[in-house]
């Protein structure tokens, strides 16, 4: 079986108690790795790595170096596209074109962007007046945060614990990485990446383990942890944000969604559809930027209701490399169970279940798998508990409305602000909503469309701060201004 270590100071290391837990695989059941569980004293040297890998070669780099190193390891990436894909999907059980097509390429695009990114950004400045006609020169020099906490999540690992460190790197920091107890291999195998192209020791460090109590709240509590970039749910970053307060630490948080899609009349209907289906459906639901909510446009209610429903019973279940599946499990029991618990209460509140709505027949070797049907509903009240709360799974619940104003507030009545989805061919009124919407990210006549050098968060119980581009900038160094007087 797989033995994965944690890696600290450029070594893949045990736990010094000799600790490990299970990885079991998404799609089986089986163990697939046994995986060293950081304690508190492994945190604790793996911070230390880093708070002195900022004091070592690492700080004499020039802006250039770094770049061309983070091209390395975005090169080095792909030459390895083939273990990362295979780690990846071990890891989350989802079908191997999504790796190949969106996850793994992502995560090597996340080193590129940063490094494009520091070496493009101009320096602010500010010529001042002064009394004697001479004036002064203001202008800002950005210096790197320090060590980083970086806790990320297990519904797109590699890709969501690289857009933390690509841009963290760039800036000149060190991070101290705990991935998700559920899917840790990519980010292991990413210290061996770092290995091969020569960043220096502890720049890069992985301790592996849960949360509370465990991996994740030793590392937020680290007094020498400068900063703290977190996505995952919004009682995690509750937590984080505490214990962050104690030295008054900084953070970046990108948590959850119940994002509405709005589908008018007017909409090219079939790429509504795939939008649509899309969003609800991908990576089994588990996105943070997923729609759960879709409210249709009265004339086309039944049409769309019908086509969605077709597009769900079209997936095709199987083992990640199996050709043509084309959806997966959900990443554990446990979320299996929650996601059904959703699925039982939308019947007991009354839901009409379109389709879906339980456990799928899968074959004999995938019955201890986390497989879950794609499910719609309509009839709820707009109150209703799979209406209002983050499910985190493949479903939606569709309501019919009659006008603009009525889908905005519908659309706004909700404790998250993390992404909308927009299908209209009348773009002043897109535009209209899109200034309308509480959320950090608007899609029209698209859906998780990404540009890397624009802003990325969301608004109320989905976040706090923005990354992506040179907004990550902001998280990841200290602007110093320096006033010259001429
Ligand atoms: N991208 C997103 O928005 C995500 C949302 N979720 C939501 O969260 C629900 C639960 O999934 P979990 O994996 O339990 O999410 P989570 O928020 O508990 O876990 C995310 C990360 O935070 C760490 N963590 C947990 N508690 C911590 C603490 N007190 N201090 C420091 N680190 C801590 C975990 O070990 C993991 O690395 C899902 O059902 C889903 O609704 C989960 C993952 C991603
Ligand atoms: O494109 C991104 O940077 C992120 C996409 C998805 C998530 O953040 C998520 O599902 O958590």
């Amino acid at each position: 079986m797989r033995q994965v270590e944690n890696f600290i100071r450029g070594e893949f290391v045990a736990a010094r108690d000799g600790k490990r837990f299970d990885k079991v695989s998404p799609v089986t059941g089986e163990v697939i790795a046994s995986i060293a569980e950081a304690g508190r004293s492994d945190v604790n040297e793996a911070v230390l790595a880093a708070k002195a890998a900022l004091q070592g070669e690492w700080s004499t780099f020039t802006t250039n170096q770094r770049v061309e190193m983070l091209y390395e390891v975005a090169d080095e990436i792909t030459r390895r596209f083939e273990d990362f894909v295979e780690a990846e999907m071990a890891d989350t059980g989802q079908p191997s074109h999504v790796m190949r097509h969106v996850f793994i390429p992502r995560g090597a695009a996340n080193f590129k962007i940063f490094a494009d990114t520091i070496k493009n950004v101009p320096t602010e400045s500010f010529m001042l007046d002064t009394p004697d006609g001479a004036g002064a020169l203001n202008y800002g020099v950005r210096t790197p945060k320090g060590v980083i906490g970086v806790i990320s999540p297990w519904n797109a690992p590699f890709m969501l614990m690289t857009w933390k460190v690509g841009p963290a790197l760039a800036c000149g920091n060190t991070v101290v990485v705990k991935p998700s107890e559920e899917t840790p291999l990519t980010s292991v195998l990413l210290g061996e990446v770092m290995n091969k192209v020569g960043v220096p020791k502890g720049v890069y460090n992985v301790v592996n383990g849960f949360g509370p109590d465990s991996a994740g709240a030793f590392l937020t509590e680290h007094k020498d942890v400068d900063a703290i970039t977190f996505t995952g749910e919004t009682r995690t970053g509750t937590a984080i944000m505490k214990a962050a307060a104690e030295g008054t630490r900084d953070v970046s948080f990108e948590m959850g969604g119940k994002n509405a899609g709005i589908v008018f009349a007017d909409c090219d209907f079939d790429k509504a559809i795939e939008g649509i289906s899309r969003s609800s459906f991908l990576n089994s639901g588990q996105v943070c930027l997923g729609t759960e909510r879709v409210y249709v446009e009265r004339p086309i209610f039944d049409k769309f209701v019908a086509a969605l429903k077709e597009k769900a019973e079209a997936v095709n279940y199987g083992k990640p490399t199996d050709e043509g599946v084309n959806y997966g499990p959900l990443i554990s029991k446990e979320h299996q169970n929650k996601v059904l618990s959703y699925y039982q209460k939308a019947v007991e509140d009354g839901a009409t279940v379109v389709t879906g709505g339980g456990v799928p027949e899968v074959p004999e070797a995938l019955k201890d798998g986390n497989w879950i049907q794609p499910t719609i509903w309509t009839g709820l009240s707009d109150d209703a508990a799979v209406v209002r709360e983050e499910i985190f799974g493949p479903c939606c619940h569709i309501r019919p409305f009659d006008t603009e104003e009525e889908v905005i507030g519908l659309a706004n009545n909700t404790d998250y602000g993390l992404a909308t989805t927009i299908w209209t061919k009348d773009l002043p009124r897109a535009h209209r909503m899109a200034a309308k919407i509480d959320v950090g990210i608007c899609w029209v006549n698209s859906w998780f469309l990404r540009d890397l050098r624009t802003a990325f968060g969301g608004t109320k119980q989905s976040g706090i701060g923005r990354e992506g581009g040179v907004h990550s900038l902001e998280f990841y160094t200290e602007l110093r201004n320096v006033c010259v007087k001429l």
